[in-house]
């Protein structure tokens, strides 16, 4: 897929939240998308995900099954979360047994019958997370994925778009926690005073505020920690923040 001298702004005499930006993704790519807030990373993804139109300039090639998981899912929609899937999963032309496939997969099968109303903001943000993945999307476009995640859920979601990427399918995820950090091959690219560029992995790992991280030739330990499940998530992003990989143990999951 590729973007062309893209530029783009909500209304006219608005400032521009894109200008001229060109970017290249090839088959298998994962991307993850990085900036301040309010650089235009939500922007971006819609425009890739083909919900924006460019005001200037073309996206081409882009595959013919999109998947789009917003940052915050709809729920105020009068359906239960089958009746919404199977209706997705008819629209994307997907097999309706998928439906079940991936609220198993992300935990939520006992909710299958609940109205999306009803459903907590994890559970609605799973919804999101299923419908974009039904049908098998060449491009699968995740705004902040692991926003409000379980913990059982934030570790599956990597294996997830891997899958994805293996089949030859793009990727490109807004990642504000960095829960992708990592992930081999990950490309990255940083959108901010109306520009989006590629950088290198190790010059975005030295981001002006972040404190510096463990240089790549150093050697490394494990450190096993043991904290109260309160305490988990709150450490964690702490540790996760000073650059440090961090992973939990199945306890955090009954939190
Ligand atoms: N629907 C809209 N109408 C008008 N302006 C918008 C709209 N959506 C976003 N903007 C503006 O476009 C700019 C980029 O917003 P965008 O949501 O893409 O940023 P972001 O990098 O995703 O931010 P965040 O990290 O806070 O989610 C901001 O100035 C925002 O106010």
């Amino acid at each position: 897929m590729r973007v062309s001298n893209l530029s783009f702004r909500y209304r006219r005499r608005a400032p521009w939240v894109l200008s001229n930006v060109d970017l290249a993704f090839a088959r298998g790519d994962v991307t993850e998308i990085v900036g301040r807030n309010g650089a235009g990373k939500s922007t971006l993804l819609r425009l890739l995900a083909g919900l924006l139109r460019p005001l200037d300039g073309t996206i081409s090639e882009r595959p013919d099954v999109v998947g789009y998981a917003p940052e915050r899912f709809p729920s105020g929609q009068p359906f239960t979360m089958a009746g919404y899937l199977r209706h997705m999963a008819r629209v994307r032309r997907a097999d309706p047994r998928e439906v079940e496939a991936w609220a198993e997969r992300l935990g939520m099968s006992h909710l299958l019958g609940h109205r999306l109303p009803d459903l907590s903001m994890g559970s609605a943000h799973k919804v999101g997370l299923a419908q974009a993945l039904l049908g098998d999307p060449g491009l699968l476009v995740l705004d902040e994925p692991f926003a409000g995640l379980d913990a059982t859920t934030r570790a599956e979601l990597p294996l997830i778009i891997a899958e994805v990427a293996e089949r030859g399918g793009l990727v490109i995820v807004s990642d504000h926690q960095g829960e992708l950090r990592g992930f081999p091959g990950l490309r990255r690219i940083e959108v901010g005073e109306t520009t989006a560029r590629e950088v290198a992995p190790e010059v975005a790992a030295a981001e002006p505020d972040a404190p510096p991280r463990t240089a790549p030739e150093e050697a490394v330990t494990i450190l096993e920690v043991v904290v109260a499940v309160s305490r988990a998530r709150e450490l964690a992003d702490r540790l996760r923040g000073e650059g440090h990989t961090v992973r939990m143990s199945d306890a955090e999951v009954a939190e």
